[in-house]
């Protein structure tokens, strides 16, 4: 299987730091190499021995240990200065960012901070003013008194304040917290600084690149089923796979029939029998291909329960949101995205649970389901309004009185979720979607739920009716009065190649697809404002 890296680039083409990590003489892995290297040949000079001296064998093996647990070490202190060396940097820049701020930028008026606070927040230039005014200002202390907390914080000479209140502003750190519990893993999205300054450093979404390190060399093809074209194109594209790429080519076993059909030569295809064999394909496939519309993208990613390989969806349906490639240049495409290396769209997706009131009491659990569009409760054949109590972590959010409720990834915002009066939200953008359909309320606006949620629609013990559950549109399952559906985001993402990069392709597609605020352009002859 081919190995590849994902690197984060932001609009101006700055990369991933933790490239320098690399085999840095300093870090002491050349040392390392090197006293490794002589353990090695220590230890080929003393193979003869080995078989008679059972003390030489246990000698050679300590040896082997610590040079193993030295290299680890190596290791750690490589990864702790490159991270040591990245705050300094950032350190560094905000440093030099606020003595920016410090500079003067307008004449003097003498007014208290808390005071122009009260007209309109423009806090930092305001404490900035202030501050040149102490320096010019003929008594610099009674100018002082007129200074209120924030630039006396900057640099903690000055303490008689405005009425008194002049005080060192209260520093602080921000943590993250996961379900109680402290979590460093976003520490470096938003950085707090001593001066109580909180500034954004880095986008939690930017734009991914994929680069291979190893070739890959082994396809997996998802056709639509029942399409001539799809047969026809996928006959020709595993034939130009093994000529031209000299790819291992698995596909459904659906697929290899047909192809078996076409000729004997397609022999070398592989296929599974049993869909849970494909999970244990996800170690050996390097690429997806998808032949067909979004509903194939669905399919391919639903084959994998867990981590996914990237996907390149070729457009063979008529919608075609997430296959922004053209099956026509199939031979170009797939050229540029063996080389490499390729924009991608991170899709999250949600994994959904069934908890079932009967089951509650003792350890019978339903598998876990993973979406990449929606998992939608709705009222299926009952003609009653549906009842649903909806909680995000352990809050009440409120009771779904309708046709019933979406929660969607942001890929799925312009499916069902658009068609029940949710946003577009572009893919790349973390949240659930909690879209109503048809609520019998004025007020039922749609709403956006932060990702790290987690949400709870239970049916009540109440209820007239029961619901009905349905993952990407499939998979039908009933819920009965007390059955829940838990719902969060996935650990498991799934990676779709782009045609340009993730924001062009998503926005040709809702104005290709949806034909987003298509409207003739007004001419510019009649009135106009004087
Ligand atoms: N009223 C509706 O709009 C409605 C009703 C039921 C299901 N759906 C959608 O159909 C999806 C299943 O798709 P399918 O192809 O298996 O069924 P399908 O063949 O019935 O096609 C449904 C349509 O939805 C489009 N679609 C699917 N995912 C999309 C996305 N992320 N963005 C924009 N359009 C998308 C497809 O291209 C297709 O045209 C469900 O996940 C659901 O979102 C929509
Ligand atoms: N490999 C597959 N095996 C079984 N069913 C599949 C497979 N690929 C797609 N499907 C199903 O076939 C249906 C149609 O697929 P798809 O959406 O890709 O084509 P389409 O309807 O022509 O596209 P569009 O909706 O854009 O016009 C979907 O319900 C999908 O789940």
């Amino acid at each position: 299987m081919s190995t590849y890296k994902l690197n984060y680039t932001d609009s101006f083409g700055n990369g991933d730091a933790n490239s320098s990590l690399r085999s840095n003489p300093e870090n002491g892995f050349s040392d390392l190499s090197q006293s490794e290297k002589a353990v090695q040949e220590l230890l080929t000079q003393q193979t003869p021995m080995q078989a008679t001296d059972d003390h030489l064998i246990e000698f050679s093996e300590a040896l082997r240990t610590v040079a193993k647990a030295l290299r680890g070490s190596a290791e750690g202190k490589a990864l702790a200065q490159a991270e040591a060396a990245e705050w300094k940097r950032r350190y560094e820049l905000e440093r030099s960012k606020n003595q920016e701020l410090l500079l003067p930028k307008a004449p003097l008026n003498g007014v208290c901070a808390d005071e122009t606070n009260s007209k309109g927040m423009d806090h930092l230039a305001k404490s900035a003013r202030l501050h040149v005014q102490e320096n010019n200002g003929k008594t610099g202390r009674s100018s002082l008194e007129r200074i209120c907390s924030h630039d006396v914080l900057q640099d903690g000479e000055a303490n008689n304040g405005c009425n008194n209140k002049l005080k060192r502003k209260a520093s602080f750190k921000l943590s993250w917290g996961c379900k109680g519990q402290a979590n460093d893993q976003h520490k470096k999205e938003i950085v707090s600084f001593e001066s109580g300054n909180i500034t954004t450093a880095d986008r939690s979404s930017k734009q991914i690149s994929l680069t291979w390190e190893t070739n890959p060399q082994t396809v997996i093809i998802f056709t639509k089923p029942n399409s001539t074209s799809v047969r026809l194109l996928s006959v020709e594209m595993v034939r130009w796979l093994r000529d031209h790429k000299e790819s291992n080519v698995y596909v459904e076993p659906r697929v290899k029939a047909e192809l078996l059909s076409e000729s004997s030569s397609f022999d070398f295809v592989q296929t599974w029998e049993d869909d849970k064999e494909i999970s244990l394909l996800h170690p050996k496939v390097d690429l997806v291909i998808t032949l067909g519309g979004d509903g194939t993208v669905l399919w391919a990613a639903s084959m994998f329960k867990g981590p996914v390989p990237p996907i390149v969806p070729f457009s063979m349906g008529s919608l075609g949101f997430m296959t922004p490639f053209h099956s026509e240049q199939y031979r170009d495409c797939l050229e540029a995205v063996i080389r490499g290396p390729i924009s991608i769209t991170l899709r999250h997706r949600l994994q959904c649970h069934i908890i079932r009131d009967k089951a509650r009491h003792d350890y019978e659990t339903e598998e876990n389901t993973l979406v990449l569009n929606e998992v939608t409760i709705d009222r299926g054949i009952s003609s009653y309004l549906t009842n649903l109590e909806c909680y995000c972590d352990n809050s009440f959010v409120t009771c779904v009185q309708g046709d019933g409720l979406i929660l969607s990834t942001t890929s799925g915002s312009t499916a069902y979720s658009l068609a029940a009066g949710g946003s577009m939200v572009h893919p790349q953008v973390p949240g659930i979607l909690f879209t109503p359909i048809c609520p019998h309320s004025l007020s039922f606006r749609p709403l956006i739920l932060p990702d790290h949620v987690t949400v709870r629609v239970q049916v009540p013990f109440n209820s007239r009716s029961s619901a009905w559950v349905s993952f990407d549109g499939k998979g039908r399952k009933q819920l009965e009065a007390g059955d829940a559906l838990v719902c969060s985001i996935a650990p498991w993402p799934v990676s779709t190649a782009c045609q340009v990069e993730s924001t062009h392709d998503f926005l040709r597609s809702i104005h290709d697809g949806l034909h987003w605020n298509l409207r003739k352009t007004q001419s510019s002859d009649g009135p106009r404002d004087t």
